[in-house]
């Protein structure tokens, strides 16, 4: 098995296939994505490998519901990070789209890394996974095991052969098997090392300083649902959606002191969550757009005046054309 750890001195080099690193001079660029059960980190290190929030995370499992990219530059290589949902068995229509989205991906990018988190054994839910990975040949597949800093060695080293023997089982031949701690920043430069060399030869993709091609109207509106999701519990984290309607800049402001105005609609699937979205005197609701307007500030480099507003779309998580309007 070739685990990496950091005192690992071997070159960067693709389990054997045609994917050995080439002499400088040469450039790479192509796209990876992480694929791994909800929660199991995918986000986090995506941002971590950016250097930079691109793609919003929570505590609570399935917040990815955009195909965010991220884009590590390097003098010798792009590395564009898909950023997809968790897959999981579909309960909803929703559920469906979302895992058509990750398996259209799969099918698209240079390298597949599986996320398994250091903390958790192995379960149903990883091998759902696997085994659809193991359908697919051709792209490599890196395994990831997130979250080292929650565990001992002696528990990861557990983990680190428990993903050896998942591959064996199911015929997958892992290009290479990395522990990594994304919040803690150990090995993640040492991942996108070893995630170059499975890029294709070719010129840049994207102009050097891009960091991410999400329309700035999807990052604000995935802003503000993460401001949203947070402390709320049970079903109502997957009946929010979030929407920008208008960003425009307000008129008669001076030069030096320009305003952004947002406007925004949070939905919720029925009039009972309402309550519990908006608080008690609007006051979650007020710490929600205070929450997110720092956080939109900090993305788009201005002052921003942000127009929040809850509404109920009934049930659109099992209706074709809400989910239409809602952007799946
Ligand atoms: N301690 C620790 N926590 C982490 C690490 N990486 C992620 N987390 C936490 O794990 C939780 C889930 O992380 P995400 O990055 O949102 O997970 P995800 O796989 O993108 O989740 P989905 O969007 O639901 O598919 C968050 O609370 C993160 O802060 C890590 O390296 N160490």
């Amino acid at each position: 098995m070739s685990v990496r750890t950091p005192s690992s001195e071997q070159p960067a080099e693709a389990g054997g296939t045609s994917h050995a690193v080439k002499a400088v001079g040469d450039h790479r660029a192509g796209f990876a994505c992480f694929v791994g059960r909800p929660n199991a980190g995918k986000s986090t290190l995506t941002n971590a490998l950016v250097g930079q929030k691109v793609a919003i995370t929570s505590n609570r499992p399935q917040t990815t519901r955009h195909t965010v990219r991220g884009i590590v530059h390097r003098p010798e290589a792009q590395l564009i990070l898909v950023d997809t949902p968790g897959l999981h068995k579909p309960r909803t229509l929703l559920g469906e789209r979302l895992n058509d989205v990750v398996r259209t991906t799969w099918a698209e990018v240079d390298a597949i890394g599986f996320c398994i988190p250091a903390d958790q054994k192995l379960g149903p839910g990883d091998r759902f996974i696997a085994k659809e990975l193991a359908g697919i040949k051709k792209t490599p597949k890196v395994a990831i095991v997130t979250k080292t800093d929650l565990v001992d060695g002696k528990a990861l080293a557990e983990q680190l052969i428990a993903v050896d023997l998942l591959g064996k089982e199911l015929g997958i031949t892992w290009a290479e098997i990395v522990p990594v701690s994304a919040t803690a920043n150990q090995q993640v430069d040492l991942l996108a090392d070893l995630l170059v060399p499975l890029m294709p030869e070719g010129p840049a993709l994207y102009p050097e300083g891009d960091l991410t091609d999400e329309p700035e109207m999807v990052m604000v509106a995935e802003l503000i649902r993460e401001a949203a999701l947070e402390g709320v519990r049970d079903e109502l984290p997957h009946s929010i959606a979030v929407v920008v309607e208008e960003m425009l800049p307000r008129e008669d402001r001076p030069a030096d002191r320009p305003l952004l105005d947002i406007h925004a609609n949070l939905y919720i699937e029925r009039t009972s969550q309402k309550g519990i979205v908006i608080g008690p005197k609007g006051k979650r609701l007020k710490d929600v757009g205070i929450k997110s307007r720092q956080q939109i500030e900090a993305l788009l480099g201005t002052p921003v005046f942000l127009d929040l507003h809850v509404k109920v779309a009934k049930d659109w998580q099992r209706d074709p054309k809400q989910l239409r309007k809602l952007g799946f």
